[in-house]
């Protein structure tokens, strides 16, 4: 049977209002250029139940698996996830059919001001150890806090006063229309964001071929060659989405332009490096970038917990 006769799509996805949000969007682009209509299933994940801090459960997978466990059993016939979500190994009998073009990559900081406005010792949550340690090294002063929680959740802590402010990611903020709560946008040479951050991934069965060719119909190549290298850094270096790495790649005149760093979790000392190629060598750029990386000392200063 042909994917045409049976009905809408299934799109499998998260609950919260960012994760609808998104797959709507993706729904939306999807009928606009194929014409089949796409019907959401909602699918709870072991990251929406779990009150541990991500860093502590794992962090890799637990918002991916249980819909990936979805696409395999056929109940789905594809999901959306934010891409940074995905761990960088390949998964059995699954394939990433489509990277939309990206949205706004970079992150935010939420709050009455500028970081540089905050008061000495001002308390500041995240539960990111690569946002805890570039925001240590650009103010080590501040009191910097754990925090996990939908990204609604964390903004309610600064709006009781719990908090003085949050960093989140930009795209995420303007899926649940809070951009309002946006203090500063920090740019990538202050603050890199996480391999793949802004960016979608659709993923569906391996073996169903009719599916691949339809979701790449809103695949971006640009964005994935840039996701692609980011991921690759991620990847040598052996780090999830809780390992305090950052990237940047992006078209510079026709060419892959990737930065990346690794810092210490104290915020005491970071590796930074650039390099650019052609957006058809994104694996190699990212793999060759990691390296150096490595070779300046990046698994040390990883490896380094307080
Ligand atoms: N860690 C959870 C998560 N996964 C994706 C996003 C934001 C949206 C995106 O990066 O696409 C967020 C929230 C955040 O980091 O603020």
């Amino acid at each position: 049977m042909s994917t045409a006769d049976r009905g809408p799509l299934r799109l499998g996805t998260r609950k919260s209002l960012m994760a609808t949000t998104q797959s709507q969007l993706v729904a939306d682009a999807l009928t606009e250029a194929t014409g089949h209509a796409v019907e959401l299933v909602g699918v709870t994940t072991e990251g929406d139940v779990s009150k541990a801090l991500l860093a502590q459960i794992g962090g890799t997978g637990v918002f991916v698996n249980a819909l990936r466990d979805r696409l395999l059993a056929g109940e789905v016939d594809f999901a959306v996830h934010s891409l940074k979500d995905l761990p960088t190994g390949p998964a059995d009998g699954i394939a990433l059919a489509a990277t939309p073009a990206r949205d706004d990559p970079r992150d935010a900081l939420c709050g009455p001001c500028k970081l540089a406005d905050l008061p000495r010792g001002a308390r500041v949550g995240t539960g990111s150890p690569r946002r805890v340690a570039q925001l240590r090294a650009l103010r080590p002063d501040l009191d910097v806090v754990a925090i996990r929680g939908n990204a609604d959740t964390r903004l309610r802590k600064v709006a009781d006063g719990e908090l003085d402010a949050v960093v989140l990611a930009h795209a995420g903020l303007r899926r649940i229309g809070r951009l309002d709560a946006v203090a500063e946008v920090f740019d990538p040479d202050q603050m890199l964001p996480a391999p793949g951050q802004g960016s979608l991934a659709l993923e569906c069965r391996a073996d169903r071929d009719d599916l691949r060719a339809l979701l790449g119909t809103v695949d971006d190549p640009m964005t994935r060659a840039c996701v692609t290298a980011e991921r690759t850094v991620l990847a040598v270096l052996e780090g999830g989405c809780s390992a305090p790495v950052g990237t940047y790649a992006a078209e510079v005149e026709e060419e892959l332009h990737l930065t990346a760093a690794v810092a210490a979790i104290d915020g005491s000392r970071q590796i930074r490096m650039s390099a650019s190629g052609h957006p058809d060598d994104a694996e190699q750029l990212g793999r060759d970038l990691a390296h150096r990386l490595l070779a300046q000392g990046a698994d040390q200063l990883m490896g380094e917990r307080d």
